[in-house]
């Protein structure tokens, strides 16, 4: 049978690891493709030293890719949403099949872009944008199917996971961490969206797409990073039992679909609480399956490089498959989608950490608690410390489940107070049960 033909536009560092496992588990992926795959053209700026180039077809511009008539599927591993996005919406007009890396460009142009797919009849695949090594996406799509999903919640950013451990574990300051991150190839080319939970947000919107067949919907992503965490409030849940990791949260409810991205308390008993490093993990509850777990690398070259080309050996093999009987881009038929409402943040209902600095005097607990109790938040527990050198005294607080809302309505009260310094800290707590 006739190669199935590859142009590879990005050789960072996902397009160098899908490079190199294309190039060296050629023969695996031949016995499994029953045709070989080749790479037909490299559109790229600059060399890159970890892939051997010699007698490959590389163009500086990567536009000459997607005209290419050779190229049956283009690999877009650029990154952005602006060159990005003309590029794999010209690769679809040629009538290439193109799998990409890319969330951001999945969840703020995907509709657009799978609409464009159906009506040439090409596949659009993207195992690789959420969670990197992870195969989230099939295994949702495809694996679990059959089910009704509830929720699901998981750590969805590498970078961020990374920071987080390193600087409860090691105590390493938070900028050298970051660099390492860079260096090591895990963070994005600006990596705010690492830290303020963009990225996760990109992907969560891709996540709760495919499980409840709902569009996608970036903008209506409740969206906080790590930044704002201290050593003080991972002493403090550590105490209490909890580990706090940033959670990209999707939750069907009778109201509509939570949608949220978070540093989260879940209990250090939580499989999810155990999950360090550059590692991701995903729960999924389907209403059959039960809860389960998928978990693996969720950045860098090798790991990422790994669902790229599981995506083009995807591809390869429904090449010659009827359109209409491929896979559903967001795993339901397009014109199936639900217009399930997004809830917006103050509609959530969750368990809550509070940590605030109180003055050392009679009194303040008990108006604190009274403005909790007013606004239907009951207290699960509840710790005090002294403060060396200091009027001022840690006081923190868990609470039961309550709506956003009510808490937000508390939190005003308790800040007005005079006997409080500064703001409430504010982290949601998950049972995930
Ligand atoms: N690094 C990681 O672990 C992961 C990255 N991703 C995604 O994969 C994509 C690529 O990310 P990385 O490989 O990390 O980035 P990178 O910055 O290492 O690589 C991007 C490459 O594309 C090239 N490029 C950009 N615009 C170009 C243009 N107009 N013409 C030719 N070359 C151009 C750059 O020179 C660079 O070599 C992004 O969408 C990213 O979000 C997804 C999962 C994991
Ligand atoms: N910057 C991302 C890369 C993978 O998606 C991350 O750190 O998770
Ligand atoms: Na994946």
């Amino acid at each position: 049978m006739k190669p199935v033909k590859v142009g590879i536009c990005g050789l960072g560092t996902v397009g160098s690891g899908s490079f190199n496992i294309l190039r060296n588990n050629a023969e695996e992926i031949t016995r499994r493709v029953g045709r070989s795959i080749v790479i037909e053209q490299v559109g790229a700026r600059r060399d890159n030293d970890m892939c051997d180039l010699t007698g490959v077809n590389v163009t500086r511009d990567i536009f000459d890719v997607v005209a290419n008539p050779e190229i049956d599927i283009v690999m877009e591993l650029i990154g952005g949403t602006t060159i990005a996005k003309d590029l794999v919406l010209q690769a679809i007009e040629n009538g290439k099949h193109v799998v990409t890396a890319n969330k951001a460009l999945i969840a703020e142009h995907g509709n657009e872009i799978f609409a464009k797919a159906q009506e040439k009849g090409v596949m659009v695949a993207f195992e690789a944008a959420v969670a990197g090594g992870i195969p989230i996406i099939k295994t949702i799509r495809e694996g679990l199917s059959a089910n009704r999903i509830d929720w699901l919640a998981g750590i969805i950013n590498g970078t961020g996971n990374f920071i987080m451990t390193e600087m409860s574990e090691k105590n390493r300051p938070f900028s050298d961490v970051l660099a390492e991150a860079q260096a090591l190839g895990y963070a994005e080319a600006d990596p705010t969206f690492d830290v303020e939970g963009i990225d996760a947000a990109h992907k969560l919107t891709i996540l709760a797409s495919i499980a409840f067949g709902i569009p996608l919907q970036f903008e209506k992503t409740y969206t906080e990073g790590i930044s704002k965490i201290t050593a003080e409030d991972v002493g403090f849940a550590k105490d209490l039992g909890y580990s706090i990791k940033h959670l990209g949260i999707a939750r069907r409810t009778d109201q509509g679909i939570e949608l949220r991205v978070h540093p989260t308390l879940i209990s250090k008993k939580q499989l999810l609480a155990n999950v360090n490093g550059v590692m991701n993990a995903v729960m999924v509850k389907g209403d059959a399956v039960g809860p389960t777990l998928t978990y693996g690398a969720g950045a860098g070259g090798l790991p990422t490089g790994s669902s790229v080309i599981a995506d083009v050996i995807d591809v390869a093999r429904t090449l010659t498959a009827d359109p209409d009987n491929r896979v559903p881009h967001l795993a339901f038929q397009a014109n199936s989608l639900s217009d399930l409402p997004v809830l917006p943040v103050e509609e959530i209902e969750s368990g809550y950490f509070l940590n605030m600095s109180i003055e050392d005097k009679a009194g303040v607990l008990a108006n604190i608690t009274q403005i909790l109790s007013k606004n239907g938040i009951s207290i699960e527990s509840l710790i005090q410390r002294e403060r060396e050198g200091s009027d001022l005294v840690p006081l923190v607080v868990m609470t039961h489940i309550v709506k956003e809302r009510n808490m937000n309505a508390a939190i005003t009260e308790i800040e007005a107070l005079s006997d409080i310094s500064g703001k409430v800290q504010r982290i949601r707590v998950e049972h995930l049960a």
